[in-house]
């Protein structure tokens, strides 16, 4: 893949270990002990250039956020902008969603964000979606009881489908929009996508869905 293994990215990652944790199987159970508080922890999927999770983390400086990324060439864009603005309650990390449970115990995060995550539009790579069944159990593993996904996309398809998906796993619907910008909805952060997918026009989805407390 063109934006795999890149040694640049990789150097520049390892050299600001305070913003990009190098080991972070070490906190697993007690992020606390990394942002030094017991503040609720929030985290991103699929952070991209970091936009998004740098503007929550300004934002709301009592809550704890982690940006996670796959790919170091595009999760150094992030980092630059930690760099720049030096947010002690935002850390990013650079490692695969689908290995969650090697970094997060049950009931580390409250609140997961995915913001227009790669639709994987053909059927036979449904399992790449990350609002597919076995992302959701994975994220139940590691969320609170009653902890929360927040979705946004310009996919109407991958929408759809994530609602659908939602919904046959059991978690509840807490708010919909289905043309955010023109909703009532304050205080969205846009994310790089969003802004470039707007500025064409396009429609933006958006939903809440919780964990029900009493699952299982
Ligand atoms: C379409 S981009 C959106 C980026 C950003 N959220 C935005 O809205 O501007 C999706 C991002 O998710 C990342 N991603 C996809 N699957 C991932 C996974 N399993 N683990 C970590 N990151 C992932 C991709 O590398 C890519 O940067």
């Amino acid at each position: 893949m063109r934006l795999r293994n890149k040694p640049w990215a990789k150097e520049k990652i390892a050299s600001y270990p305070q913003y990009v944790a190098p080991n972070p199987e070490q906190y697993k159970g007690k992020w606390h002990e990394l942002f030094g508080n017991d503040h609720p922890l929030h985290i991103e999927i699929g952070t991209g250039k970091g936009q998004f999770i740098v503007g929550m983390a300004k934002a709301n400086p009592h809550i704890n956020y982690i940006g996670i990324e796959r790919y170091p060439s595009v999760i150094v864009s992030a980092l630059d902008k930690l760099i720049e603005n030096d947010l002690p309650n935002l850390r990013l990390l650079n490692v695969n969603a689908k290995d969650l449970e090697r970094y997060f115990a049950k009931g580390d995060v409250e609140r997961i964000y995915l913001n227009f995550s790669d639709p994987w539009p053909k059927k036979r790579h449904e399992k790449r979606r990350l609002t597919y069944k076995s992302f959701l159990q994975l994220y139940e593993n590691i969320l609170v009881d009653g902890g929360e996904i927040h979705f946004k996309t310009d996919n109407q398809g991958l929408f759809e489908y994530s609602l659908v998906s939602f919904s046959q796993y059991g978690l509840l619907l807490q708010y919909v929009s289905l043309d955010l910008h023109n909703s009532d909805f304050e205080g969205n952060i846009m994310t790089e996508y969003e802004e470039k997918f707007s500025a064409k026009g396009s429609r933006i989805y958006r939903c809440e869905v919780k964990y029900p407390n009493d699952k299982k």
